[in-house]
């Protein structure tokens, strides 16, 4: 029995690294399927004993392994989007169908156990723990979605690695650059190999030179990790990585 376990535990991390290291092994994905559908979405909140109309009307369709942008004037429904398409809201109207999942009638527990498999996000903040290093931060996230611990390993190394941070994995936030920290952030995000990464305004908080190192690892996530990206954003030096671009205006989008 004790021989069993010693060679079980090795073999599934060696797997995990095998598909780690060579994503031609896993099977191929249907690109002309949606992710993600979004039809005829209305928010509205009250405020002031009136409703605030933020969303009228939205239509979007995300594919498997594209990075979609959402940009438009401060206060035009970029968050409120994104947090309807993360299942974190629900819509007044419409509907919204992730992986076939219908979100917009998902209960709350629902919506969260799907989420903590499928969803990864990431925020302008980074929203690090801080008394973690890189490391603990990235393996948080695979306890949280329940990986089972023979992959935690490889699958942490693989994240730091792939973000560029062999060199940090036991630094603690406050040990790291801004642009250090966002790039925990993603490993973090995708640790659990969601299908759909959700990041609001990644690049905010960093320069130039650093905003377009996270871009690189955005388009290499969508690569090796074959994961759709959408995020929203302001910077149009940005926007020209992008697949698609929507802009929104008064909670619409005028080029769908
Ligand atoms: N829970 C809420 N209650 C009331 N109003 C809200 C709520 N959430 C968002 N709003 C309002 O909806 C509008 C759109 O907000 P949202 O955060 O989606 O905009 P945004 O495009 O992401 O802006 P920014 O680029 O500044 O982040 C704002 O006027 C905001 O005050």
């Amino acid at each position: 029995m004790r021989t069993w376990l010693r060679r079980q535990r090795p073999t599934a991390d060696l797997q995990a690294q095998r598909e780690e290291s060579n994503p031609s092994l896993l099977p191929p994905i249907d690109t002309s399927q949606p992710l993600l559908t979004v039809s005829g979405v209305e928010r509205s909140f009250p405020v002031g004993g009136q409703q605030l109309h933020v969303l009228r009307g939205i239509e979007l369709e995300l594919y498997p392994l594209q990075l979609v942008m959402l940009k438009g004037r401060s206060g035009s429904g970029k968050t409120t989007l994104l947090n309807l398409i993360g299942g974190l809201d629900q819509p007044n109207r419409g509907t919204i169908h992730f992986q076939g999942h219908p979100f917009h009638l998902c209960s709350d527990d629902q919506r969260t156990v799907i989420r903590r498999k499928e969803l990864g996000f990431i925020f302008q903040s980074f929203a690090l723990m801080p008394l973690l290093s890189a490391w603990e931060n990235v393996e948080l996230s695979l306890r949280m979605a329940d990986v089972p611990r023979p992959g935690w390993k490889a699958r942490v190394t693989h994240c730091l690695e792939l973000v560029g941070l062999s060199k940090r994995m036991h630094h603690r936030p406050f040990e790291l650059s801004g642009g250090e920290q966002q790039r925990v952030a993603i490993a973090k995000a995708i640790a659990h190999k969601p299908s759909l990464l959700l990041a609001d305004e990644p690049t905010a908080e960093l320069d130039s030179q650093m905003g377009a190192q996270v871009m690189g690892v955005f388009r290499e996530i969508i690569q090796t990790e074959r994961m759709t990206i959408c995020m929203t954003t302001h910077d149009p030096t940005i926007m020209e990585v992008a697949d698609r671009v929507y802009e929104m205006v008064d909670g619409k989008f005028i080029n769908s």
